[in-house]
């Protein structure tokens, strides 16, 4: 067996079943996750042990490993017991290595793909309303490929509303909960025009975008590169300022363009918009050129017909779709047109999804 020297002072070690090398466990993690019911609230699954009455010493009197239990007593005659795979499966190697095996990962897609590809899910109202499985399904075609459609939905966004919430709450917004548009400029957007809009995500001046967006166009017009790795990581660091600015509302967030996740460094979420950023003034003038090279190449990329999947949404069909990963866009229009949709938060679209067991 591998030696692994570690301070006694502050770790003991534990060697997982299957595996060599013994890996170090810190004390006052353990007191931390101390579960039982003195220190955590098994209803509301919540510590009541506070963190402040753990010593930055603390260590046990004695510990023993048993019946794939880990039995600890402390120097202050406290006794914990944990279940070794609660203990192995929470280390950081393991709960990375989870995840980054989640059982449904994001798929990428491009036009060719995604025009051929049957998975992306494509339900009835009907089948949504009545079958919990079809919601499972729905909610697995957002997590891999961001987007799905209800279909034979009536064309009213009351009933645009009643399907989403089979599903998801609905974000409420300064546009509402549900928020019905078209070109009379309700609010100073070009989205309440007829004009055409490129590819982009929503919500880039909002601390948190919307996770998911819902379109439903229930009146439609009645007439119709190892350069780019450089790039991508200055994308991942450069803060950029985007606004939504209307009378009474005045919104400003300041982060990159491509967010990476902290645990597995992956791409996480790209926020686009290139009608709604602010005064760039968040880096030097000298870093400007490269910004915006770097910048006009992923708007480029993204503007590139060979990305566009285009379609026309016609009453009756709901189109949700991940703010954080689609882009979208619209073509420009005459005549009049009415769409409905809502914002679903990325935290209930989480939450939803991790309630059903697609992600964790
Ligand atoms: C009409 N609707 C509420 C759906 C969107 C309004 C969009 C506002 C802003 N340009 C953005 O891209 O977030
Ligand atoms: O009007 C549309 O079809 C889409 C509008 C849009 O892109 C948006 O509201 O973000």
């Amino acid at each position: 067996m591998k030696q692994t020297t570690v301070d006694e002072r502050y770790f003991l070690t534990l060697v997982r079943p299957g595996q060599e090398e013994p890996v170090p466990v810190s004390y006052i993690w353990l007191r931390d996750h101390c579960r039982c019911n003195e220190c955590y609230n098994h209803e509301t699954f919540q510590r009541t042990l506070s963190v402040l009455d753990i010593p930055d010493d603390v260590a046990p009197e004695s510990y023993e490993v048993r019946d794939g239990s880990l039995n600890v007593l402390w120097k202050d005659g406290h006794r914990s017991a944990y279940e070794l795979n609660f203990v192995f499966d929470s280390l950081f190697e393991s709960h990375r290595e989870a995840t980054l095996q989640e059982q449904l990962r994001p798929v990428l897609w491009d036009r060719e793909f995604i025009s051929d590809c049957p998975d992306y899910c494509r339900v009835k109202l009907n089948e949504l309303l009545c079958d919990d499985e079809v919601v499972d399904k729905l909610v697995s075609s957002l997590v891999t490929y961001g987007v799905a459609f209800i279909e034979k939905v009536p064309a009213n966004t009351q009933s645009t509303e009643m399907a989403i919430k089979r599903i998801f709450p609905i974000h409420k917004t300064f546009f509402g909960e549900m928020w019905t548009f078209t070109d009379n400029l309700d609010h100073s957007d070009t989205s309440y025009t007829k004009a055409y809009l490129g590819p982009h995500t929503d919500n880039t001046y909002f601390s948190e975008a919307a996770a998911i967006q819902v379109l439903h166009c229930i009146q439609p017009p009645n007439s119709t590169n190892s350069k780019t790795r450089e790039a991508y990581e200055r994308l991942t660091k450069v803060p950029l300022s985007c606004e939504y600015i209307e009378h009474g509302q005045y919104h400003v967030d300041t982060t990159p363009v491509l967010k990476t996740n902290i645990l597995t460094g992956e791409l996480e979420q790209i926020r686009v918009n290139t009608y709604d950023r602010s005064i760039m003034k968040t880096i030097p003038q000298q870093q400007m050129p490269q910004f915006y090279a770097d910048y006009k190449g992923l708007v480029a990329e993204i503007n590139d017909p060979a990305n566009a999947w285009q379609f026309s949404l016609r009453p009756g069909t709901v189109m949700l779709f991940n703010n954080w990963r689609l882009l979208h866009g619209r073509m420009a229009y005459t005549g009049k047109r009415v769409m409905t949709g809502c914002y679903v938060a990325r935290t209930d679209f989480q939450s939803v999804a991790r309630t059903l067991g697609i992600i964790s």
